[in-house]
């Protein structure tokens, strides 16, 4: 008996399910600290309350805010939506002493959260000065009404659903009647029509397979309004108030008579005048509901003030009375209302025979529709599907499935919707597929086209080539021309923070680089709130906002899970994993990453570690559509524009970092085999360093800010690298791996800067950072591989560069770049030298000749020879500077940002239109170098001179080793 074993095995992996839910939140209560549980989502510690009304037919809405008075304005990541039920706690406990009531979630914004509570027949003893904390409850009534139905659907005997029950589990074939159509829509695709005439025609059962964006809801409507004019009465359900809200609104909005079941507390506001709540109150028994209303809420009011128990009580027994009256007069009623209804719409689990649907025979509806079929338990569907004769299911199960909890109950086919099932059984013969979409532009749509819809998906034209500088009032650079953008951090130290937990996972170099592409999205004109930014776990949700909700209020940062159904024109995901075992967990889940990037209507940006993340089968297609249809950069091009003093350390480095500059170099002693150069290096700056910010703050004798202490640590580490530069006899520079995360990205910039290998080795407390001096035979090495290259002996020939992998390969590129600005720079330095050597007045210092000049750009790399090509025509061309005539031959500047030479009047960076890479180059020499400079960043004149030497031997030394390959060569 195939219904009697479905039955009995998914009431087994409920009950296992359940147990899971209820052991998961003792094991919450009694083990882990709240603050964990807070970023796990499901409890917001601390609030105050916003305020208080008695609205929403009597009940009292309280909206939490977070405290004030400490600056924070956003709540922290959670997982809360309408429609929870919640617990509302004192501080301090989460024990039944110390709960003041239980209520449901009525809206959830980043800012507050409301929440009604029901039947608080004395009120709620809240005060505006005190500290709440709100969990989410597991709630049990969901699984009493899937177990009810599952009982009634093993028991059920000759209903309006006998057939429909037959169908689904195989025991009759299903149906049809073809018939013509005159569709109400005339926009419909032919995708959509044929869908809508076969959910018409079959007899029992229908599948609409809606891929994102294909217009799902538009044809579910069609269909539901055809069926209306049918005469049949339908019931409407989906798994989230938001969808049935959904649908309530695109019905109502085609003059359907629809009606929503629900607690109103969890509806949309718009959506309140179809509730029942409310058309009752506007039904005949109007006034006297109304009136009876009114009573109640008095009463409401008068008990808040009353503290003798006894009148208390009275008030109570007052409220009670009118309640049962309110309940009588609208029995009645109800039942007429919904009989008048053609479209009754509820959730899945609120179709229940214990709501308002008691009032209703048996066979009163003729078809149940289920929207987000793949989203549900398939025993909620028979809640509604024990209703009808006939059932439209609609979905995407190549979407996520329904949250479950029990592995093993996942495992065991829980999380099979009665849409696979259904898919499995039949195949193609009960369902159609909706292939046009009306939301991605193709290049975000092929890749979800190709993995996972079998290739079927087309853009419609209205969307095929839409980009972000089409939309109104956006300009038109980089980042708004593409539609995709691969920002790969491989191979730049970005690691996942350490923790143990599963869901939360962090990456705090990837929040920065979201900022700074967040910054440039908003800077060409984008709203914020046209921008989604998505993460796959709860922690990294929460640094994101922290790092940016101050700035953008209007910006959605959530998880996969709280995109779902969604679109945004922009969306920005942060995929957090970075790690050396390429360990990608929970972004296992094909079915989040298509979730996740089919959000998208203009434009996906990726920022990922790919070395890490290509260890999974799906990523890896995801990365090799990016890097093939999309633009790819590296994080290098970011952290740049990362300022570290806003660098924000991994819990474990803390400790160390803060105590770096004072006191750790014993410790470092004993502990590591830093070389003795680097523990004297650490020494002595540190000294310098107490000296100097003495003088600085005299009387103010209190802790250095962060601020200071990045300066300070940035100008130790140049130190120590410079002196190793000066030894020739040292190949290679190791910082203790005491050196905390932070440290490391000093270590990098300074390297990256004077153009040093640098490496990072071992795992987790044991890692530290190499620096070397760059091989002199061929162009700088990919640090990750010179490990390799030094066992080996081996030192391959420049031109034999293999292609690598494209993180490898990018990363390389992006090396090279830095050389050749570097050389740029170089070349400028000494046309200045050279200009200021022929103006009569001034005497140059410099003694290198012209010819030098050109051995150092000819012996770059042979890629260079073009640039320096373009260079020199240009040198030879006049100011580029629109409109300018000026000759450049004898005075002329080469601006270091747009690589083109301008007369004195034009050369200033802000003047011929390089002001903001100008600005943002101040801003990482600012970070570099620890100081502050005026104006745009230029230095002043009084540059600290031992710098100035230092740069200027390197540049001779430079010259020299360039001059001495060149002879080589050509001999
Ligand atoms: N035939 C059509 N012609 C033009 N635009 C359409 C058509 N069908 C749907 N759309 C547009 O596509 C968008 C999504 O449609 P709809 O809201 O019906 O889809 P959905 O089912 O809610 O979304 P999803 O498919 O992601 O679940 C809407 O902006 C809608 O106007
Ligand atoms: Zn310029
Ligand atoms: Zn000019």
């Amino acid at each position: 008996m195939e219904i009697e074993q479905f039955v009995s095995k998914t009431l087994e992996l409920l009950q296992e399910e359940r147990e899971a839910e209820i052991e998961e939140t003792r094991v919450w209560q009694e083990n882990i600290a709240l603050k964990d549980l807070q970023s796990k989502g499901v409890c917001l510690l601390k609030l105050q309350i916003g305020s208080q009304s008695t609205g929403l037919y009597g009940r009292t809405v309280v909206t939490l805010e977070p405290r004030k008075h400490i600056g924070i304005s956003v709540l922290p990541s959670n997982s809360f939506g309408p429609g929870d039920i919640v617990g509302l706690y004192e501080t301090g406990g989460f024990s039944t002493a110390s709960q003041i009531g239980t209520g449901i979630v009525t809206r959830v914004s980043q800012a507050s959260i409301s929440v009604a509570f029901e039947d608080s027949q004395d009120g709620l003893g809240v005060d505006s000065d005190s500290l709440y904390n709100l969990f989410k409850l597991a709630n049990d009534v969901t699984y009493k009404r899937m177990k009810h139905a599952l009982n009634a659907l093993n028991g059920y005997s000759n209903g309006p659903a006998a057939n429909l029950i037959n169908v689904l589990f195989g025991y009759s074939q299903p149906g049809s009647q073809s018939q013509p159509v005159a569709f109400l829509n005339s926009d419909l695709d032919d995708s959509q029509r044929e869908a809508v005439s076969f959910a018409l025609s079959q007899r029992e059962v229908a599948v609409i397979h809606g891929p994102p964006g294909t217009g799902k809801t538009t044809t579910v409507v069609e269909i539901i309004l055809q069926a209306v004019k049918q005469g049949q009465k339908i019931l409407c359900c989906a798994s989230s108030n938001v969808a049935v809200d959904n649908l309530v609104e695109r019905l109502a909005r085609c003059h359907a008579k629809v009606l929503r079941l629900g607690h109103p507390a969890r509806l949309l506001e718009s959506i309140q005048k179809h509730s029942l709540d409310a058309v009752l109150a506007h039904s005949d028994n109007t006034n006297i509901i109304a009136d009876i209303r009114k009573d109640i809420d008095k009463a409401f009011v008068r008990m808040k003030k009353v503290h003798d128990k006894g009148e208390r009580f009275n008030f109570k027994r007052e409220v009670g009375e009118l309640r049962k009256e309110l309940r009588t007069r609208e029995a009645a009623a109800i039942t007429q209302i919904l009989k008048s209804a053609d479209v009754v719409l509820a959730t899945n689990t609120g179709a229940c025979d214990d709501g308002p649907l008691k009032y209703l025979p048996a066979d009163h509806f003729d078809w149940v529709v289920i929207d987000e079929c793949a989203q549900a338990l398939e025993s909620s569907c028979w809640i509604a599907l024990l209703r009808a004769r006939k059932c439209i299911l609609a979905g995407d199960y190549k979407q996520l499935p329904p949250t479950i909890k029990s592995q093993t109950a996942a495992v065991k086919g829980l999380s099979v919707s009665l849409m696979e099932r259904l898919i499995q059984k039949y195949g193609d013969s009960v369902v159609r597929m909706l292939t046009v979409q009306y939301r991605m532009n193709s290049a975000i749509m092929e890749w979800a086209s190709k993995e996972m819809y079998q290739g079927r998906l087309t853009a419609h034209s209205s969307v095929e080539r839409h980009l972000l500088k089409d939309l109104p009032g956006v300009s038109c650079v980089e980042e708004t021309s593409t539609p995709l953008l691969l920002i790969d951090t491989a191979g730049c130290g970005l690691s996942e923070m350490e923790v143990t937990d599963e869901q939360s996972k962090g990456n705090q170099g990837e929040v920065d680089i979201v900022e700074l592409h967040i910054k440039a999205l908003t800077e060409a004109g984008i709203k914020a709130r046209d921008i989604a930014v998505i993460a796959p776990y709860n922690l990294q949700v929460e640094l994101l906002r922290q790092k940016l909700s101050t700035r953008h209020p209007e910006l959605e940062i959530k998880s996969v899970d709280g995109f779902q159904g969604r679109e945004k024109e922009a969306v920005v995901l942060s995929l957090v994993r970075s790690n050396r075992k390429g360990e990608v967990g929970f972004l296992a889940e094909d079915r989040r990453i298509n979730v996740a990037v089919t959000r998208a209507r203009r434009h996906l940006a990726v920022v990922c570690d790919t070395q890490t993340v290509q260890n999974h089968a799906f990523l890896k297609s995801l990365i090799d559509h990016m890097t093939e249809c999309g633009e790819v950069r590296t994080a290098f091009e970011y952290l740049q524009d990362i300022v570290p003093q806003n660098y924000t350390r991994d819990h474990k480095d803390t400790k160390a970092s803060a105590s770096a500059s004072s006191s750790s170099s014993t410790k470092q002693k004993a502990k590591n085999q830093a070389p003795v150069k680097a523990k004297q290096g650490q020494k002595k700056p540190g000294k310098e360093d107490a000296a100097r910010s003495d003088k600085h703050t005299k009387s103010c004798s209190s802790a250095l800010t962060e601020e200071e202490r990045t300066k300070n640590r940035s100008a130790e580490i140049r130190e120590q690298v410079e002196r190793f530069l000066k030894d020739q006899n040292q190949s290679e520079l190791q910082f203790p791996s005491s050196f905390s995360s932070h440290d490391r990205l000093l270590v990098h910039q300074i390297s990256e800067e004077l153009g040093l290998s640098h490496e990072s080795k071992g795992e987790g407390k044991d890692r530290c950072i190499i620096i070397s001096r760059p091989l002199k035979s061929k162009p700088v090495e990919e640090p990750t591989q010179l490990e390799a290259v030094q066992e080996e002996e081996t030192v391959p020939e420049p031109q034999e560069k293999p292609l690598c992998q494209p993180p490898l390969d990018l990363k390389s590129l992006h090396l090279e770049r830095m050389k050749r600005e570097q050389q740029k720079r170089e070349e400028n330095a000494q046309k200045k030298q050279d200009s200021i050597r022929t103006a009569p007045s001034q005497s140059s210092k410099k003694p290198k000749s012209a010819g030098a000049c050109d051995i150092a750009a000819a012996a770059g790399a042979d890629d260079n020879f073009d640039a320096l090509i373009t260079a020199v025509m240009k040198a030879d061309s006049v100011c580029s500077f629109v409109k300018c005539k000026a000759s450049v031959l004898t005075l002329g500047q080469l601006c270091l940002f747009c690589n083109r030479q301008y007369c004195l009047s034009h050369h200033i960076p802000e003047v011929h239109g390089c002001g903001d890479k100008a600005k943002s180059h101040a801003r990482m020499r600012i970070s570099k170098e620890g100081v502050l400079y005026a104006g745009s960043g230029k230095k002043d004149k009084s540059m600290d001179p031992n710098k100035k030497a230092y740069l200027q031997r390197k540049l001779d030394s430079k010259l020299k080793d360039m001059a001495s390959q060149r002879k080589t060569k050509s001999t």
